[in-house]
C-alpha cells in the first residue's frame, strides 16, 4: 500500500512505497537497453500513482509538490516537426511550424482558441496529413512509414474517438493486442493501468457510460498501453478534476523520468509552468515563441507573456452596446 502524504509542507516530497501498479508502469516504460532504471524504481520517489487515489483526495494539494521542471535533464531529439503547414481551403491553420521534442522532456504547446494546436498535434501523430512539411519520430517519417512510427507514439486525440461499447478493461486489453502485445502481457498491463489511473472499480463498466474525465483517463491509459517512447496529448487536463490533474501530472513526470517524452497542449499556463520544461506558443497558426519555460516567459509570468503574444494579433472590441440590456 502507498504511504499517504500528510496535509502539511512535508507532503511536498512524499516517499511512497512502490506498489504493483507502479512497478508495472516502471516495467512498461522501461526503454530498451537501460535495465538499471528498473532497479531504481524501488527508490523513494516524488510520485504517487493511482492506488492511493481515494484516500489521497482529501489531503493532496493539487499541482504543488512537483520537482522543478526547469532542472530536468533532457536528451536527444525524439520527435521533430519540420516546416509543418496545413491549409483547409482558404484557411491556413498552421504555417511552417518547426518544433523539436527531446527525450525526457515535457513540451507544452499553448495558444488561444483556434490557434492551430490541435491541427499541429494531429499532423504530428499522423491523424492529419500536412499540406507541406514532415514529422519524424526517432528518425522515422510519420507519413512515409506510419506503422513503424506509430510503434513509438501514444496519442490522446482532441476529440475522443474510441471503442466505447467495450468495458474499460476490454478497451485496454484490445488496444494492447492491436498494438502487438501478447495476450497475457496485454491483460497485465490493462490491470495495471486501471490501477494507475484509479479506475479499478470501473473496470467492467462500458466506456460509453464514463464521465468526461473518466473517458479522458481511459483514453490516456490506452495511449500508454504499448509503452510508447513519445506521448502526444491534446488537452489531457481538460475535464479532469484537480485531484486527478495532480495525479496525472505525476504519471507524466514518471513517464519522463523513465525515459519517455511528452508533447501536450493546454490552456492552463499554471500547469504548463509547473510540469513542462519547454513551451511553444502558437498564435494564428504561427509559432511565435519556443524554448525553455524561463526563456519564453522572460521576467514576467508565462500567462502575461502568453497574453502579450496572443493579444498582439487581436483587435480590441468592447461590449458597450450591451449596456442597453441593463438600463
Ligand atoms: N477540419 C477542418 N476544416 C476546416 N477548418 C479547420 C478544420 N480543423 C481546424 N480548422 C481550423 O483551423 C484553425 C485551427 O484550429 P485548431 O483546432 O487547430 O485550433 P486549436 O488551437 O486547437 O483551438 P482550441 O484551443 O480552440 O482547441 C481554426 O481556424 C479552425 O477553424
Amino acid at each position: 500500500m502507498n504511504e499517504l502524504p500528510r496535509n502539511d509542507a512535508s507532503n511536498r516530497v512524499s516517499t511512497p512505497k512502490t506498489d504493483g501498479a507502479h512497478e508495472a508502469l516502471a516495467r512498461m516504460m522501461e526503454p530498451a537497453g537501460e535495465p538499471q532504471r528498473a532497479a531504481e524504481s524501488n527508490k523513494p520517489r516524488n510520485t504517487r500513482l493511482g492506488a492511493a487515489t481515494a484516500a489521497g483526495m482529501s489531503t493532496m494539494t493539487p499541482l504543488t509538490p512537483l520537482t522543478g521542471a526547469s532542472d530536468r535533464k533532457v536528451g536527444e531529439v525524439v520527435m521533430s516537426l519540420n516546416n509543418l503547414t496545413k491549409r483547409f481551403g482558404q484557411v491556413e491553420a498552421v504555417t511552417e511550424v518547426n518544433l523539436e521534442l527531446r527525450q525526457g522532456s515535457i513540451l507544452g504547446v499553448v495558444g488561444p482558441n483556434g490557434a492551430g494546436k490541435t491541427t499541429t498535434l494531429s499532423m504530428a501523430t499522423g491523424l492529419l496529413r500536412p499540406t507541406s512539411g514532415n514529422v519524424e519520430v526517432h528518425g522515422v517519417d510519420v507519413w512515409q512509414q506510419p506503422a513503424e512510427a506509430h510503434r513509438h507514439i501514444g496519442v490522446l486525440p482532441d476529440r475522443l474517438r474510441t471503442f466505447e461499447q467495450l468495458t474499460a478493461s476490454q478497451l485496454l486489453y484490445y488496444t494492447g493486442v492491436i498494438r502487438g502485445l501478447e495476450r497475457e502481457e496485454a491483460e497485465q498491463r490493462a490491470a495495471s493501468l486501471l490501477t494507475v489511473f484509479g479506475l479499478e472499480t470501473s473496470a467492467d463498466r462500458i466506456v460509453a457510460d464514463f464521465s468526461a474525465g473518466m473517458a479522458k483517463k481511459i483514453s490516456l491509459a490506452s495511449a500508454l498501453v504499448h509503452a510508447p517512447r513519445v506521448l502526444v496529448l491534446d488537452e489531457p487536463f481538460e475535464a479532469i478534476d484537480p485531484v486527478s490533474a495532480s495525479e496525472l501530472s505525476h504519471i507524466l513526470l514518471d513517464v519522463v523520468e523513465r525515459g519517455g517524452s511528452v508533447i501536450l497542449s493546454s490552456h492552463s499556463m499554471d500547469l504548463v509552468q509547473r510540469i513542462c520544461d519547454r513551451v511553444a506558443v502558437i498564435v494564428a497558426g504561427e509559432l511565435l515563441a519556443s524554448g525553455t519555460v524561463d526563456e519564453v516567459r522572460g521576467d514576467v509570468t508565462l500567462e502575461e507573456r502568453f497574453r502579450d503574444l496572443a493579444q498582439g494579433t487581436r483587435q480590441e472590441e468592447g461590449l458597450d452596446w450591451l449596456d442597453i440590456s441593463f438600463h
